[in-house]
């Protein structure tokens, strides 16, 4: 069988792009999980990679996040974190992506006894060595469980507070539905007293309201996901008037059931309203991957349109925490790109 290429995927795979939404405890592959098992003497409860990759079957976004979870166990010490950035980081060498700004989870990892240092070392050691070597430019930005207390980011931040120079921003990520952004008002008025600039996960299941006071309450620059925005449409005109950028993840949102076909999703309308919306991969491990595979994917899906590919991507870029010079670089890159 001949499977000729569509011509926008070439476009899709070669142009230069930003990631601004991906767990990097989600982007441990179930071969890296087995060998880091072995490595640490850690018992998981498959018998290899294809059982673990035959569980991959969520009904709900906790249902992901308990495998999710789980599957962290494996991560240890110091270079086991370096091992997992370093992996994420080749393959985003190979999407051609030029700049990340990658999420991780102290708390999942605190509270099995790790050292707070220890899974920041690692990977803001791996996030330089990427710049330097894969030429990926980066930010860290450091989560806070929303199923867990008040109480217990506070105790994070005061964890993190020799480190702050080491973390570019925080967000707010896990079980939505139950857990509003108004928990954690108090703990994002006092990161950005501390200058931490935040992010939140708003609107993947939970509803329009959540959006609201993830920009309200917390301040949020971002929003991560956000694709139920369109069930408000005094909402969708904020949004689009103040171009807060929704870090949509199309893949997870069919993995979740956040939708049940991707040719359903609204990232065509949410550009339409004019959105800064773009596409990212989340957990790729877990979601069956990396950002172009979901680039092509949404293209296949929703026969999106040059136009719309390359809005996406620029929006990427714009919505990042670039430098204005960094960001007029790459926006010129693409116009050559795109001319030549
Ligand atoms: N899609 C997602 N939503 C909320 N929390 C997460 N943590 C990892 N992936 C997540
Ligand atoms: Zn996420």
């Amino acid at each position: 069988m001949i499977v000729t290429q569509h011509p926008l995927d070439l476009l899709i795979t070669r142009l230069p792009k930003t990631e601004l939404h991906l767990h990097i405890e989600g982007s441990l592959e179930p071969e890296m999980m087995f060998a880091l098992a072995q490595r640490n003497g850690v018992a998981l409860p498959y018998a290899d990679v294809a059982a673990v990759r035959a569980a991959y079957q969520f009904d709900s976004l906790q249902s992901f996040l308990d495998l999710y979870y789980a599957g962290a166990s494996v991560l240890i010490t110091e270079q086991d974190f370096y091992d997992l950035t370093w992996a994420y980081l080749e393959r985003a060498k190979a999407d051609n992506i030029v700049h990340t700004e990658i999420f991780y989870d102290p708390q999942t990892h605190t509270a099995r006894g790790i050292d707070f240092a220890v899974p920041l070392t690692g990977i803001r050691r791996a996030l330089s060595d990427g710049e330097a070597k894969l030429g990926i430019s980066f930010k860290l930005i450091m989560c806070f469980l929303r199923h867990l207390s008040e109480e217990d980011g506070f105790a994070t931040l005061e964890l993190a507070m020799p480190y702050l120079a080491q973390i570019d921003g925080v967000g707010l990520d896990s079980s939505e539905l139950g857990h509003p952004p108004s928990k954690f008002e108090r703990l994002f008025a006092r990161c950005a007293e501390l200058g931490l600039p935040a992010v939140a996960h708003a609107g993947e299941e939970g509803p329009a309201s959540y959006i609201w006071e993830a920009l309200d309450l917390l301040k949020s620059r971002r929003i991560d996901h956000g694709v139920r925005c369109t069930e408000d449409a005094t909402l969708v005109a904020r949004l689009a008037a103040e171009q807060i950028p929704l870090t949509v993840c199309p893949l997870s949102n069919l993995k979740l059931c956040v939708v049940n076909d991707l040719a359903q999703h609204n990232l065509r309308e949410l550009l339409a309203a004019g959105l800064c919306a773009m596409v990212n991969s989340d957990d790729p491990a877990y979601f069956g991957g990396y950002l172009n595979t979901n680039l092509l994917a949404c293209r296949a899906a929703l026969d999106l349109s040059q136009a719309e590919i390359v809005q996406l991507i620029r929006n990427s870029f714009a919505a990042s925490w670039l430098s204005a010079e960094q960001k007029a670089h790459w926006q010129a890159q693409i116009s050559q790109q795109i001319a030549g």
